[in-house]
């Protein structure tokens, strides 16, 4: 996936400022964002997602420009094919976890009901290993279910690109060498190009791809 990304915003929280100046182009279908806390990587891929709004500049994804000042284009986040998973994961907690992939599905803001039957939930829901806690509500899930259950969602909705806020920071030490490997299948075999943040090297160097090194809001360097 080709991205192509120039673009300036600036935070203000009373007296405390942040400026984002980040360019770059990448081209892997892995692309790992990579800095410490506060250097601007959540605020960079929100951009990407559309659910931050850069002062200027712009945003190209496959192709397809997502952002540009200049052309006054700016497409909404819900236009934008793209998929974003928090950090928290953001499962709506009195769904299930059918309900929370089928809303993957539904295009608006009405909640899937409890027994939807849709064929493509039962597809994500074994894509992820999750069909024996497809009826558990989200405080009944596990560290990794929960984090599956938000992948399902997302996938769900066939995004041209998936993006992965610190995917692994909830988990504990076993866990996130499982869970790295498993996205790591999960993007082989689907193919569908990921931008995932994290702040530890080693996350980057297993993950393989491009990885983009952002320090106090500029970019460091992309390898
Ligand atoms: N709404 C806001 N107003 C002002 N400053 C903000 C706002 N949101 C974030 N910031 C600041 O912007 C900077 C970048 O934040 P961001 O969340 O992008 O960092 P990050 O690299 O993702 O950090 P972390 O790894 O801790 O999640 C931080 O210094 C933060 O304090």
């Amino acid at each position: 996936m080709h991205i192509d990304l120039a673009i300036d915003k600036t935070l203000r929280a009373g007296p405390r400022r942040f400026h984002l100046q980040a360019a770059f182009t990448a081209h892997s279908d892995r692309l790992v964002i990579l800095g410490p806390s506060g250097a601007g990587k959540s605020l960079l891929l929100k951009t990407i997602a559309g659910l931050e709004r850069p002062d200027h500049g712009h945003i190209r994804l496959a192709g397809t420009t997502l952002f540009d000042s200049a052309q006054r284009i700016c497409v909404q986040p819900q236009l934008r094919q793209v998929a974003y998973v928090f950090q928290d994961y953001a499962l709506f907690p009195h769904l299930d976890v059918r309900q929370n992939v089928g809303f993957g599905l539904t295009r608006g803001w009405r909640n899937p009901r409890r027994g939807v039957r849709d064929e493509r939930i039962g597809y994500w829901l074994q894509a992820l290993g999750l069909e024996h806690v497809a009826h558990q509500y989200p405080h009944e899930l596990s560290g990794g279910q929960r984090q599956r259950t938000a992948l399902a969602r997302a996938l769900a909705s066939e995004p041209r690109a998936l993006l992965l806020d610190e995917p692994f920071s909830a988990l504990d030490a076993g866990l996130r060498a499982d869970m790295r490997a498993e996205l790591d299948a999960l993007q082989r075999r689907l193919q569908v190009p990921m931008i995932l943040i994290t702040h530890d090297p080693e996350d980057a160097r297993l993950f393989g791809g491009q990885v983009l090194t952002l320090r106090d809001g500029l970019v460091e360097s992309i390898t």
